[in-house]
């Protein structure tokens, strides 16, 4: 339902030269999929919920939802169906209670006030802020002001919602909140979120699609779990024996590893081959005492988009 084709967009700067922040991108995004959109600072994120918004035109490529090419005649239309959340920018009026503006948005967005009224009852439940709707919004905490931006976003049940990282400088416990809400509002209304995000802990969470972009590219489109599974980190290990070992004994050994180091009683190694992992401990079992075995791999996604970042010309999993 949102196809990005190939888009370009270049930023003209002054003297003839140009910044080109997206270098033909494309992916898709089906109905009620949670989309996260990743990446470094620079790599394209805002550009493309602009594009996605309307405000800025590609200079190459297509961005087509559902089946329409996002101009002007198809704009007006969509612009009434999408909702957006902007982490560092706020749709709540700051002098006046916050159950005012949310009243305001859900009248902009013609929705019948009795069931405008019914949706924020609902949501600020579900978000945990009914006590501090009738404070006005420059009173609220980052978090609170943060979750009422998203009743904003949601209150005319729009059909897609754009979410610029939505979770910046909230809290732990908050953010929580706000990802349960969000799954739950996905499951009971098919609705689509493109989120972007620096935060991983978030992405981690779920088993949803990712789209990770640096310096403008693409460089992984597909589910969080098959990263996780298809990109090979080396596995790291520890063994430990029931007294101090002498490395000498292991010099066979050594140089099949990336990593191997000694200390005291404890060997820690670190492999890309498995097999190699097999034989060293088979080894190990036959010709010591071995107290313990510990794998270390670390395979945290942030460690794999750091790395995959790193090298940004080889391509892992769905492209
Ligand atoms: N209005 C602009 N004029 C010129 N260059 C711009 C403009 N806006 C963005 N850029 C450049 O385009 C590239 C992509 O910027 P963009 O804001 O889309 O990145 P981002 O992924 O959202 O970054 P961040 O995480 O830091 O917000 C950057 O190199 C940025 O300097």
């Amino acid at each position: 339902m949102i196809k990005f084709e190939n888009v370009v967009k270049e930023y003209k700067l002054k003297k003839d030269k140009a910044v080109t922040a997206l270098k033909g991108i494309s992916f898709e995004i089906e109905k009620g999929d949670i989309c996260f959109y990743l990446g470094p600072n620079g790599a394209g994120k805002s550009t493309t919920i602009k594009l996605l918004l309307g405000i800025l035109k590609p200079d190459d490529g297509k961005i087509l939802i559902n089946n329409n090419e996002l101009k002007k005649k198809y704009k007006k239309e969509y612009l009434k169906r999408i909702g957006i959340s902007i982490g560092n920018k706020s749709h709540l009026i700051w002098d006046i209670p916050v159950i005012e503006s949310l009243k305001l948005v859900g009248k902009l967005y013609k929705v019948p006030e009795k069931v405008s009224d019914e949706r924020i009852k609902y949501m600020a439940e579900k978000l945990n802020i009914t006590h501090v709707l009738n404070k006005p919004a420059k009173f609220l905490s980052l978090g609170e002001r943060v979750k009422s931006d998203m009743i904003c976003a949601l209150i005319h049940e729009p059909e897609i919602v754009y979410l610029d990282e939505p979770t910046i400088g909230v809290d732990i416990l908050s953010k929580e909140i706000i990802f349960e809400f969000i799954k739950e509002h996905n499951e009971k209304n098919k609705t689509t979120f493109f989120i972007t995000t620096h935060d991983i802990s978030w992405v981690e969470k779920v088993n949803t699609k990712l789209i990770l972009i640096d310096k403008g590219k693409k460089i992984y489109s597909g589910e969080v779990e098959k990263l996780k599974q298809n990109y090979k980190i080396p596995e790291s290990f520890m063994i430990e024996f029931d007294k101090k070992i002498d490395i000498n004994n292991f010099l066979d050994f050594k140089d099949k590893f990336l990593e191997f180091k000694t200390s005291d009683n404890k060997i820690s190694f670190v492999s890309n081959n498995h097999n190699v992992h097999i034989e060293f401990i088979n080894y190990c079992f036959k010709n010591y005492n071995v107290v313990r075995i510990n794998e270390m791999t670390n395979k945290k996604l942030e460690d794999i988009i750091i790395s995959i970042t790193k090298k940004e010309s080889e391509k892992y999993g769905q492209f």
